[in-house]
This record gives C-alpha cells, sequence and structure tokens, in this order.
C-alpha cells in the first residue's frame, strides 16, 4: 500500500498549469491500492485524483483508459481522464504515464447492504449496455487458458485436498467450455470487488479500478461481484444480498433463461479465477518476504468455491 513516485508542489503547479482546474490547493498521496501512484488534489475550482501509471507504457494507458473514456462519455460514473487546455488527456510526469481524473465523493463500502448490492447489480448492467458498442475489448489475460496454465504452474504451492479440488474443478469447468461460449459477452469489469466501488450511504457514487477490463461472459462478470458482495460467513453467498443484485442486474439487462441456468458454473468459475489469482499473489508476496492482507487470502475463495460445488451437489 504506497505512493511510489512522489512530487514536488513545483512539480505538479506545472502540471496542472496546461490544464483549465485551476490553481493548486493541496495535494495528498492516497494509501490504498497496491499498482499506481494516487494523489487526491485540490484546486481552486474542484477535486481531482492524479494518477501515475508506475508499470505501463503510454500506449499500454491509451488501451485501458480507452473504456473509462467511452463509458465518460455516456454521463457513467467511472474514472474518465480530464482533457487539457489542448485537449490532450495523457501526460508524463517523471517519465510515468499521467492522467487527471474528477475526484469522486464517497467511500468504499464496509457492511454491505441490500440496497448497496441492487444498485451494484444495475451499474453492472449499464456498463455491460453501455460498452457493448465500443469494439475490439481486451482479451481476457486472467481467463479460461491462464486457469489451466496458472493451475499447474502453482500446484506445488497446495497441499493433497487442495490439489484434488482443484484438478476435478478445471476438469468439470472444461466440459463446460461450450456452454460459457454461448453466454452474452462483451466488455466486463472483471474486478468490481467492493474496495473498487465508492458509496455515499446507499447511494453509489463511482465504479473505479477498470484497469482489468477486458472480454468475457456478462454473467461471469456479475458472478464476480456476487462472490465479494455477496459473501456470507460460512463463505457462500448471503440469500438476501444476492436477491437484490440480482433484481438491480435485471432492473437493468434482465438474464436469458440460459444464463439463469448458468449460474452454479459460472460462480464456480468466478470464484477459482481468484483462487488462483491470489495464490500467485501469496506467491510473489513470499517471494519479496512480505504476506498478502487478511482480507485477500486465498483460502477464502477456495472456501467459496467447495461452497458453491456442494451446492451443485445438494441439487442433485
Ligand atoms: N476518481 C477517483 N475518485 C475518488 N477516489 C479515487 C479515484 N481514483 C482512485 N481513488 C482512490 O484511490 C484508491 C486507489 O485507486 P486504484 O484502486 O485505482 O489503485 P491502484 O493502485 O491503481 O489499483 P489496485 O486497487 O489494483 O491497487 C481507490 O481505492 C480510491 O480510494
Ligand atoms: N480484487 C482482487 C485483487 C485485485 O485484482 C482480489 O480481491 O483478489
Amino acid at each position: 500500500m504506497a505512493v511510489y513516485t512522489s512530487l514536488t508542489a513545483a512539480e505538479l503547479t506545472d502540471l496542472l498549469s496546461q490544464y483549465d482546474v485551476g490553481e493548486l490547493v493541496a495535494y495528498t498521496p492516497i494509501s490504498a491500492g497496491i499498482e499506481n501512484s494516487n494523489y487526491a488534489v485540490t484546486t481552486s475550482q474542484r477535486e481531482y485524483v492524479l494518477t501515475l501509471f508506475e508499470h505501463h507504457a503510454p500506449d499500454e494507458v491509451r488501451n485501458f483508459v480507452r473504456l473509462a473514456r467511452h463509458l465518460g462519455t455516456k454521463a457513467m460514473s467511472v474514472p474518465s481522464p480530464v482533457e487539457d487546455a489542448s485537449g490532450v488527456w495523457l501526460h508524463s510526469l517523471k517519465n510515468k504515464p499521467t492522467i487527471l481524473c474528477q475526484r469522486f465523493a464517497g467511500s468504499h463500502p464496509d457492511q454491505l447492504s441490500e440496497q448497496q448490492c441492487e444498485a451494484i447489480g444495475r451499474e453492472l448492467a449499464e456498463f455491460h449496455l453501455a460498452s457493448s458498442d465500443l469494439p475490439d475489448p481486451r482479451h481476457d489475460e486472467r481467463g479460461y487458458d491462464w486457469w489451466q496454465s496458472i493451475a499447474s504452474e502453482l500446484s506445488t504451492d497446495l497441499n493433497a485436498s487442495d490439489k484434488a479440488l482443484l484438478t476435478d474443478e478445471l476438469a468439470f469447468q472444461q466440459a463446460q467450455r461450450a456452454q460459457w461460449c454461448q453466454l452474452p459477452h462483451g466488455w466486463i469489469h472483471a474486478d468490481l470487488f467492493h474496495d473498487n466501488a465508492l458509496f455515499d450511504g446507499d447511494e453509489l457514487t463511482a465504479i473505479l479500478d477498470l484497469y482489468n477490463a477486458c472480454e468475457g461472459a456478462w454473467l461471469y462478470d456479475l458472478a464476480i461481484v456476487a462472490n465479494d458482495w455477496c459473501a456470507s460467513d460460512d463463505s457462500g453467498l448471503d440469500p438476501k444480498r444476492f436477491e437484490a443484485l440480482v433484481i438491480g442486474y435485471q432492473s437493468v439487462r434482465p438474464l436469458s433463461e440460459f444464463e439463469s441456468g448458468m449460474w452454479n458454473t459460472v460462480l464456480r468459475g468466478a470464484a477459482l479465477r481468484f483462487w488462483l489469482s491470489r495464490l500467485l499473489a501469496t506467491r510473489m508476496a513470499k517471494s519479496r518476504s512480505e504476506e498478502l492482507p487478511a482480507h485477500k487470502q486465498p483460502t477464502e475463495y477456495r472456501d467459496r468455491l467447495r461452497w458453491h460445488r456442494a451446492k451443485s451437489l445438494s441439487k442433485g
């Protein structure tokens, strides 16, 4: 949790002078986030967030931000970069691609309510529909092929029971490939956990961190949201929050009968994906002699996968 690149007031003032955003009043590093450096910036006109991309070249950033810019033109509350006085939105500070976005009000929800789940469901469906006319979604680098390849790499870190679970689930998912391919698909957020949304009470003010957005099944995106926002103490899903989420989503884009029949498969796939990515993150943290925070442990998603599998068995 860090800001990796330090900035002086003079550097920031120089950057802001290219925009029509008023004078610099204050700036504070934002410690949440592990990937990029973010600053909360107050000018005489309004509040902004300045992001310096730590690991990406300008062309990659252009590609990441394409979706946010598209959704910004449709008045969705996502961090879309502000243009400077000559229409340029991608700048460079300390040799790092840099953007300035509107700072949204609100905070990350903590005790998730049914109203918040309904709101995020509605917003996700809006996101799917509003992005559907933007061509060439990015390839999902954490999709099915990655599940297969990373699973064999990571299996040496697992005990026998987890290895058996992983092998069995991959075989199940492989058998379901043809069905997955028939699901309605397009751009998906792919990481809409509750720490990537802002709320003011029960009112959703923004969805953030579109940098994993890629092509995928829309139901899969909804399942990623369900596994996090509706998580229950027994490692499964809370039925009331899950119902609220689906009601919210369907109020904008009703699910087809085929999609509704695929829930269990897709919830399992979404749990598997984050079990694997957290296992990988654990391995990487260990190599730096660090640990993942308690709320990002792989076991949470392994246990959720087990819960979904037990559900499908109990349905017979
Ligand atoms: N436009 C914005 N308005 C308000 N707050 C924002 C905005 N952009 C970022 N933030 C705040 O900064 C934090 C970090 O942003 P973000 O999640 O994009 O970080 P990151 O390091 O790029 O990604 P990661 O979550 O993968 O570590 C967010 O959790 C949020 O609190
Ligand atoms: N949202 C992810 C981390 C960022 O991709 C997780 O909780 O595992």
